[in-house]
């Protein structure tokens, strides 16, 4: 799936128009982003990064990376998903920087999806679902998760009773088994959970543009 990856990710450059700030996200379809970026980055004025990995990718390019409180509305942003249904809505936050990924598409005015042809799902559910959670609300988060969704959530651990921290210093829960046929109510309902932070629905900002990689790339 690496190739698919990276024919997704070269035709996301012909979306950067000169002179301008790219929102760039996270994960192994967005490296072959950031590589491809790096080769046109005289043409642009520098990025705005979802997550300490993509920013240190991005500066060994060569390309400078943003504030975004300084750069204001971005007019593209470029980023991957977990899976990604026919109406362009995603599941995103596998690489866990859901939240300042869910800040940057809201801040651009364009979002371009990559990914390749296995993210793609008739109903969304099937890739456990992300949500942060501040730490000491992971308990009453998760059964809040069962009572709403009757799907299972799992905290999601970098070692035995070690959660995962976030960017943003706070914890993952991954929802499985749900079968999300209301996205955008779903994540409605989960945001108004107290304790959670994000949740990595992308149905009420979907995006606008899902390239699929292959030869030739599909766009959405
Ligand atoms: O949401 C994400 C990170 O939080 C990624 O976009 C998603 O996990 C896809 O990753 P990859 O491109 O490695 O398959």
């Amino acid at each position: 799936m690496s190739e698919a990856k990276r024919l997704a990710a070269e035709k996301a450059i012909e979306y950067v128009t000169d002179g301008s700030i790219v929102g760039v996200g996270t994960g192994s379809t967005v490296a072959y982003f950031i590589e491809a970026l790096g080769r046109v980055r005289d043409r642009i004025a520098g990025a705005v990064s979802s997550s300490e990995q993509s920013s240190e990718r991005l500066r060994a390019v060569g390309i400078d990376v943003l504030d975004l409180n300084a750069t204001g509305p971005l007019a593209l942003y470029v980023d991957g998903a977990d899976e990604c249904d026919p109406q362009r809505r995603l599941i995103k936050g596998g690489g866990a920087a859901l939240t300042r990924e869910k800040i940057i598409a809201e801040a651009s005015k364009t979002f371009v999806c990559i990914v390749d042809p296995s993210k793609q799902v008739d109903v969304l559910g099937r890739f456990p679902l992300p949500v942060e959670v501040v730490p000491m609300a992971r308990s009453l988060v998760a059964r809040e998760l069962i009572a709403m969704t009757a799907g299972q959530p799992v905290w999601r651990q970098a070692s035995e009773g070690q959660g995962v921290v976030t960017d943003n210093g706070n914890w993952i829960l991954d929802v499985h088994g749900l079968s999300i046929t209301d996205p955008v109510r779903m994540e409605q309902q989960i945001n108004q959970i107290p304790g959670v932070v994000s949740v990595g629905l992308f149905a009420r900002r979907p995006a606008d543009v899902v390239i699929v990689g292959g030869e030739p790339p599909r766009v959405l």
